[in-house]
């Protein structure tokens, strides 16, 4: 097991999914990402996180396709798509379902943006309702959700956007603690079930832990990466890991990059 921290460095490779490249991003003549490169192979899933207001959303909304970078390329399987919307679902901490339909209409509506017939979308999304936690809730409106069923509900129809890949914006960060603690402990077992890429935002150490195989922490804006650090547990993972001196020791050395913010 190597535990010890891996100094940022790119780890760009041809295999990538998702790969950015020295992306740089400001806004009226402000730095905010300042050469910023990753990648993600595979049924990866890279936690990115960083103190509050360091451009972790303005990234994902990159990557999203929902902004142009100033500079440098971010390339998603194998296209460069700077710039360019709907290659990747997105899900931020509201979870922007639409209030007049049914969870199971909410949840298919990318399938339905492509094209399938409503009989279509609903074969291929109703499998999922067990997994999502949802079973049972097919026709319900999001109003007579919990809101971590609504967040399960919009994770489910980011998933159903393009299952190898998913951009996730602080997903639980709206969410009270214990909801939110449930969730991350779901999630971690969810995405190891379904096998699809995740780039996550979050700037909650154990939640990023916890879901992460690696986790690359952002410094204060303009933002750089400042260390990038493998979590050495095994899955399934499980909320009791937190007290243990693995989880222990790796949270201690992320704290410690993100209070001395690269200095
Ligand atoms: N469209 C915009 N125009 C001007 N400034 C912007 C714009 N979008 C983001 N910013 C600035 O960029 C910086 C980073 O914002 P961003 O929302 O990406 O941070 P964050 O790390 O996601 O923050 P938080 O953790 O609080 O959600 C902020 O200073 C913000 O004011």
């Amino acid at each position: 097991m190597n535990s010890s921290p891996v100094k940022h460095q790119s780890s760009l490779g041809t295999e990538s999914i998702i790969r950015l490249s020295e992306v740089v991003k400001g806004f009226a003549g402000l730095d905010v990402i300042d050469g910023i490169s990753l990648s993600l192979k595979r049924g990866e899933v890279l936690a990115l996180l960083g103190p509050s207001g360091c451009g972790k959303s303005t990234l994902m909304h990159l990557v999203a396709g929902l902004d142009h970078p100033d500079s440098g390329e971010i390339v998603i399987g194998g296209e460069l798509v700077n710039g360019e919307t709907g290659r990747v679902g997105y899900m931020h901490q509201k979870d922007l379902l639409l209030p007049w339909k049914r969870v199971m209409a909410n949840v298919t509506i990318p399938l339905r943006l492509k094209g399938m017939s409503k009989a279509e979308a609903e074969r291929i999304a109703a499998p999922l309702f067990g997994p999502f936690g949802l079973e049972g809730f097919e026709e319900y409106y999001p109003s007579q959700l919990s809101g971590g069923m609504r967040q399960r509900a919009a994770l489910m129809r980011t998933y159903l956007y393009r299952r190898d890949i998913m951009l996730l914006d602080e997903p639980f960060g709206a969410l009270d603690a214990i909801t939110r603690e449930r969730l991350q402990d779901w999630l971690s077992g969810l995405i190891s079930a379904l096998n699809t890429t995740v780039l996550m935002v979050t700037h909650d150490i154990d939640e990023a832990i916890l879901i992460a195989d690696r986790v690359m922490v952002m410094s204060e804006k303009p933002s750089r990466i400042l260390e990038e650090e493998e979590i050495p547990l095994p899955r399934p993972r499980s909320r009791e890991m937190v007290m243990e001196d693995d989880f222990l020791r790796v949270k201690r050395r992320i704290y410690s990059i993100l209070r001395s913010g690269g200095a």
